[in-house]
């Protein structure tokens, strides 16, 4: 159906409907990619596929409501007052959702009409990327949306603009790159949700899916990028923001696009993109950030992390940007050496330490307060929590008079140092000791701080008490035993038992007694004097809560007014966090820190894998340190690790590039010396697996990644492969095995360290004078094989493979099938090494210095000039070009 088609059907459609049926189509139509939340009362309701859809998600009933077009309306609903729970499980679950309100009040809609519909619309869009209710919100994880856009380089090639941005924080970056670099860098992001251009979102669709967010299209582009941001941020030009490059731009200008689109008039209080190639970080692709199990492990939980390991942060924020610091560490040797002296402060004093942890972890989530007070969703205790952030800052730069710190940590206490104490004291003279969350009802504002809320507070009290004695009052006027009592329907009204409730309808009590219902035990009644005492409750209780409305704007205007000063301050109080967390770390874990500079080193000496060393120590088992040396004057070494299965390679080859991510993240390290010349990206190749999802299997897999690496690697770069070419045939992997270590040594130059089973490989170390052999000691106990988990020096003579897979509990009758074949096997390669073959073959520089065979094709069709040929000459020239080929 045509667009036209589409609407003159719906409006057919619409015509047939009830008026309040009829609002829904329009507005559903307008928000098909959502399930619509439409406020009735104190009820969200959903009606048609979206009820069903929500019903069968939410655990809801499925009810019926009127007909449609003949048919039952399926409906189903959730109370505003728990509307977040039920948001909470919908956007888990993928769901998009438009909040529907209604925009007027209902007696303006009366006017028009006894049968004419509220007026409403959706006021806010709510997905993924987008929220910010700390019910729906992860405090330990940043919430962004990446907007992504592309622009033209050339003819030939796209420049990628990356825009990431946290409404919940106001957090807002940007960054571009080339196509091959897009994933890695939406990796280091970790967005909640992706929003491109539809066009986008088909070129990218089998990228996107191997990120695990949601992806939203965005209609149309954003258009003048460059006017829309001016837009937003109220600017004339767009010198302040620092130079974007085109495609930043363009992406900048989407993310705005989408948070105008989702908040509806809101304006979020939104940072200024921040473009990240300002900062040079490690690059580190998705999948070695997924093999090193960073923030979650491969199977997707935090526990078992490097995160959980190192995260010791008291603050929401702080675990925010430790998580940050880590999926992105410094390449800048001397910004990390101003991060480790901050951390090396607060190891050496534990008391200052202790003390300034004690009191950020009192500290509230100021930006993500400040966020929800700027898109109008931020209640009494938003405001409270501004307070609080504020007098924690002076506290804390308190800590720190004696002027003894570092750079990076005074600049933070300066910071702090200024916070407006002038706002905090306004906001702790207004509201109550405890706030509610939501500011709805009132209830919040102190009393004493402003003379009309007291005075409407106290005449509603006051008839209140003047209700309470009217009960006595007329008991003993009527002799009938009554109490007065509230409801929402009625207001006031006075109860009798219905045994009683006849007197007063008789004379002389129907005089001033007026019946109202009916129960079936009781009957209740109302008097003028209770009516009219009712209305001077209902508007001085009105009068107070618009009275507490107006001074909760006054504040929050006051907050918002200094969004800018708020976020600096939670970004202060978040790296002091980040800092002595680490402190924290390095002394329980006896870490020891790391010497980063602009060499090409990679010396460890006692390294250890932080998390198997934790889980082994939960254990009361203890972890065999291991030294590692790559280092080079103009070019890395490489390790070639051979030894038994379980004897600790993984291990080995991991926390090597550990150990190098955390200390350009800034932390201390496990190890008890180490020196790094700055790592600029970081590969890792470990374990294979498979991913169906995407139709490749566990090989190809493989071979994708290390063609990444081999593309890519640098002298400055540190290379961890394990077991690659394990996933084919014996010959078939040992040969890619040997070619890959070949062109890394050569071509790449990389530091790298290489785990295999192929012992043959330990021979190259004949030939490339970088190579190194290093294996895992293993002794023989009384027959019982013992795995020591000590890197030495050297080659493995065999693989214990059998044994292992004995100790696994193959049946015994396999074990010793297998180790017959294997003595087999063995006596035929003696007779016949790989290893002599290392001998023959030319090396690998040979190989490829060896220039193509000369292209006749190619030189005679650079021979051919088309702007001196006549139309014959040409025709002729392609035939000798076809004859050629
Ligand atoms: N340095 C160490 N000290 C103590 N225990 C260790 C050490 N390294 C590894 N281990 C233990 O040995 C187990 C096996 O380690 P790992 O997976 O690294 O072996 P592997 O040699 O890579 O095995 P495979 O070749 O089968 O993949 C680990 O789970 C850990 O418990």
């Amino acid at each position: 159906m045509t667009e036209k088609a589409q609407d003159q059907a719906r409006a057919g459609e619409a015509a047939r409907a009830t008026p309040m049926i009829a609002q829904y189509i329009e507005i559903k139509a307008a928000n098909t990619d959502c399930l619509l939340f439409y406020r009735m009362g104190d009820f969200y309701e959903l009606f048609f596929d979206d009820a069903e859809v929500a019903a069968r998600a939410l655990g809801i009933m499925l009810t019926k409501r009127g007909k449609h077009l003949g048919e039952d309306i399926p409906m189903c609903g959730v109370p505003v007052e728990r509307a977040n729970d039920y948001l909470q499980k919908l956007i888990a679950l993928g769901h998009r959702v438009a909040v529907c309100e209604q925009i007027e009040d209902p007696a303006e809609a009366r006017k028009r009409g006894a049968k004419s519909v509220v007026k409403r619309g959706v006021t806010r869009l709510v997905t993924p990327g987008t929220i910010t209710e700390d019910a729906l919100l992860d405090p330990a994880r940043a919430n962004a949306f990446a907007a992504v856009a592309r622009v033209r380089e050339d003819d030939a090639t796209w420049r990628y603009g990356v825009a990431s941005l946290d409404i919940s924080t106001g957090a807002f970056t940007v960054a571009d790159c080339a196509a091959a670099d897009l994933s890695s860098l939406l990796a280091r992001l970790e967005p909640r949700e992706i929003v491109a251009p539809e066009s986008l979102v088909r070129d990218l669709s089998e990228l996107f899916a191997n990120l695990d967010a949601p992806v939203t299209p965005l209609g149309r582009e954003a258009g003048d990028a460059g006017r829309r941001l001016m837009d937003f941020y109220a600017v004339a030009t767009l010198e302040g923001f620092g130079a974007l490059s085109a495609a930043e731009l363009a992406a900048a200008a989407s993310a705005i696009l989408y948070v105008e689109r989702t908040q509806k008039g809101s304006r979020p209080a939104l940072s200024r993109p921040v473009s990240l190639r300002e900062s040079a970080t490690l690059d580190i692709d998705a999948a070695t950030r997924a093999n090193l199990e960073i923030a979650r492990t491969l199977s997707g939980a935090r526990d078992g992390s490097l995160l959980s390991v190192v995260d010791l942060t008291v603050t929401s924020a702080g675990a925010r940007l430790l998580a940050e610091r880590l999926a992105a560490p410094s390449t800048d040797p001397a910004l990390i050496g101003a991060r480790l002296d901050a951390v090396a402060f607060f190891l050496d004093r534990p008391e200052r330490r202790a003390d300034l942890r004690a009191r950020l972890a009192r500290a509230p989530d100021l930006a993500r307060a400040v966020s929800r007070l700027a898109l109008q969703r931020g209640g009494p205790r938003d405001l409270a929590a501004v307070g609080a952030g504020l007098m924690a800052a002076r506290d804390i730069a308190g800590l720190f008079e004696d002027k003894s710190a570092p750079a990076e940590i005074a600049r933070d206490v300066e910071t702090l140092a200024s916070a407006d104490l002038a706002l905090a004291s306004d906001i702790a003279v207004s509201l109550k000791d405890s706030v509610p969350l939501d500011r709805r009802n009132g209830d919040f504002i102190r009393e004493g701080c402003d003379g009309e809320l007291d005075e409407a507070r106290a005449l509603r009290d006051e008839s209140r008490v003047v209700i309470a004695s009217l009960q006595n009052r007329y008991a003993d006027a009527t002799g009938v035993k009554l109490r007065i009592k509230h409801n929402n329907f009625l207001g006031y009204f006075l109860e009798v038992p219905a045994a009683q409730g006849e007197k007063l309808l008789r004379p002389p009590f129907d005089e001033s007694f007026t019946h109202r219902q009916t129960m079936a035990d009781a009957m209740r009644f109302s008097t003028r004097e209770l009516v009219e005492l009712q209305s001077r409750i209902a508007s001085a209780a009105d009068r107070a809560l618009a009275r507490e409305l107006a001074i909760f704007d006054r504040l929050a205007s006051a907050v918002l007014a200094r969004a800018e000063a708020l976020q600096r301050l939670a970004e202060a109080f978040a790296r002091l966090d980040v800092f002595t967390a680490l402190a924290a770390v390095a002394e329980k874990r006896n870490w020891t820190r790391p010497q980063v500079d602009a060499s090409l080193d990679f010396c460890i000496a006692g390294g250890r894998h932080p998390v198997v060393e934790a889980s082994l120590h939960a254990q009361g088992k203890a972890f065999a340190p291991n030294d590692c040396d790559l280092s080079g004057a103009r070019a890395g070494r490489i390790a070639v690790v051979t030894g038994p299965n379980m004897a600790g390679k993984s291990t080995f080859l991991r926390q090597n590039a550990i150990i190098a991510l955390l200390a350009q993240a800034g932390s201390y390290v496990p190890a008890s010396a180490a020196r790094i010349g700055v790592v600029d990206r970081l590969f890792s190749r470990v374990g294979a697996s498979d991913d169906l999802a995407r139709g490749r299997s566990t090989f190809m897999v493989e071979m994708v990644e290390t063609a990444a690496i081999l593309n890519c690697a640098t002298p400055r770069s540190l290379v961890i492969l394990d077991e690659i070419g394990r996933g084919t045939a014996t010959f078939d992997g040992l040969s890619i095995a040997w070619a890959t270590i070949e062109h890394l040594h050569e071509v790449n130059r990389s530091r790298a360290i290489f785990a295999t089973h192929f012992h043959e490989l330990t021979q190259l170390a004949k030939r490339m004078g970088r190579l190194v052999n290093l294996t895992m000691k293993v002794t023989d106990h009384a027959g019982e094989v013992v795995f020591l988990h000590e890197v030495v020096a050297g080659a493995a003579d065999r693989s214990y493979g059998v044994h292992v897979a004995q100790l696994a509990g193959l049946p015994a009758s396999v074990v010793a099938r297998a180790e017959s074949i294997l003595a087999e096997l063995e006596a035929a390669d003696r007779r016949a090494p790989v290893e002599a073959l290392i001998d023959d073959l030319p090396l690998f520089s040979r190989v490829a210095e060896t220039a193509p065979a000369k292209d006749a094709l190619r030189e005679a069709l650079a021979a051919v000039d088309p702007d001196q040929m006549s139309p014959r000459e040409a025709l002729a020239a392609l035939y000798e070009l076809k004859r050629k080929a």
